[in-house]
């Protein structure tokens, strides 16, 4: 992975090289930090040793009994389903088996996508750390149901990756069903390199291997200067221009392959740095899509942003047919690649001539190694920004109000939150 920031200085916002020299300093001493975190596999930063603690052959082993099948369904939300999506999305031409995931509880989606399975054919796999979270149990139940009216045995087509205890282990041990443990000391949003990330992966017959080679070569990049570590450097920038004013990071890939790694970075970034009244909102944007939707903000709006552009270095190419049309004939011969290319340069350039920072992150390409790479990378750097910023990034109190709010407004127990939803203070215009 290599990483751009030349469009980080100068602007407005931007660095300096005096700043990015401070900030060198200040990420020597959180590198430190970080490396007895790791040492000490503390919660957290035990999520950067995975390349050497994660174990392929056991996933390969806990997968094997289900064969190939026509789809894998993943029922899971949030870090236990968006690392997996991530991976599936980037390699989805390397392999037949086709991946769903089932991250919300939307009963028409639901229903329409139950409808659509073979479901004969299907392995559920259930993925949930704490094992009670309430979409992912009520999916499944749904999902079991629905196997049941289809005369289908779901104990013979259930995958489940789950912690030591609750529903989810409790239901797998009563039915005995093959399972794998969510990994010690990781929370959900930084456990795409382990068996929550890459069970759907090797359930669709893809290069797990791959993956944590590339996971383990930005693992290797780890080190106590900013000029020697891209993922360092990019936690560190994005930081200091947080400090500067934007208050809001655009990460905008150049490859529908990666549009769902856009998704799964909004909640790492969100999740782990949203705290304490500070935090840099992720947008997730797709280029060249979002040039004919969102650009005119990034470009021209208040100068609150800091844009993200990722890229794989090579892909397939398609041709773009001669033509003699009027106003079209400087396309023809080129490949949509280069158009694509050609767009994600002029807006990178487009940005610059406003003062607006941006941040070049190119990858070879969207295979294994790559999307290991970047996964890992943007983690490390999701760590340094929280260590500069004094945030305890590996949790996330805050969503939990709600959650008390449903299950008490669902009878699932007496709960504040629930009658706070009553309290709702209500001025409707219709
Ligand atoms: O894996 P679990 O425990 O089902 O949690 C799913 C997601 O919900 C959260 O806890 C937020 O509610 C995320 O941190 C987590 O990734």
């Amino acid at each position: 992975m290599e990483l751009d920031i030349g469009n980080a200085l100068g602007g407005s916002p931007g660095l300096t090289e005096d700043t990015l020299e401070h900030l060198d300093e200040r990420v020597g001493i959180a590198h430190e930090r970080i490396e007895q975190g790791r040492a000490d596999d503390e919660h957290g930063y035990a999520a950067l040793n995975l390349p050497e603690t994660v174990d392929t052959d056991a996933i390969r082993a806990a997968v094997e009994p289900f064969g190939t099948p026509a789809a894998v369904l993943t029922v899971g939300i949030g870090g236990s389903a968006l690392g997996a999506a991530t991976i599936s999305a980037a390699l989805a031409d390397q392999t037949d088996v086709e991946a769903h995931f089932l991250d919300n509880v939307d009963p028409e989606d639901t229903a329409e996508l139950l409808d659509s399975l073979p479901l004969d054919d299907t392995v559920v796999n259930v993925v949930s750390r704490s094992g009670t979270t309430a979409e992912t149990l009520s999916n499944f139940l749904v999902v079991r149901e629905a196997m049941d009216d289809a005369g289908v045995d779901w104990t013979e087509q259930t995958f489940v990756t789950t912690g030591d205890d609750g529903n989810l282990r409790n239901l797998a041990d009563t039915h005995d069903l093959p399972s794998l443990k969510v990994p010690e000391g990781v929370p959900g949003r930084f456990s795409a390199i382990s068996t929550v990330g890459l069970a759907c992966a090797a359930l669709q017959g893809l290069d797990i291997e791959g993956v944590v080679a590339g996971a383990q070569t930005a693992m290797d990049d780890l080190s106590g200067s900013l000029y020697d570590s891209p993922a360092y450097a990019y936690g560190a920038v994005c930081y200091g221009l947080a400090e500067r004013g934007a208050l809001t990071n655009a990460m905008m890939p150049y490859a529908e392959s990666l549009e769902y790694f856009a998704e799964w970075f909004a909640q790492l970034w969100a999740e782990s740095l949203g705290k304490e009244q500070v935090g840099q909102t992720p947008a997730r944007a797709l280029g060249a899509t979002d040039q004919h939707s969102q650009l005119q903000l990034y470009r021209a709006g208040p100068r609150d942003k800091l844009v993200t552009l990722v890229r794989p270095r090579e892909r397939e190419d398609i041709d773009i047919p001669e033509t003699d049309l009027e106003g079209l004939s400087y396309l023809g011969g080129s490949g949509l690649g280069d158009l694509l290319d050609a767009e994600f340069e002029a807006t990178e350039a487009s940005l610059a001539a406003e003062g607006r920072p941006n941040v070049r992150i190119e990858i070879d390409a969207v295979d294994a190694e790559g999307i290991g790479e970047l996964l890992y990378a943007m983690e490390a750097a999701t760590v340094m920004y929280g260590e500069l910023a004094g945030l305890s990034t590996f949790t996330q109190p805050a969503v939990e109000w709600g959650k008390k709010a449903a299950r008490g407004l669902l009878g699932g127990g007496d709960f504040a939150e629930a009658e706070a939803v009553a309290d709702k203070r209500t001025f409707t215009i219709e």
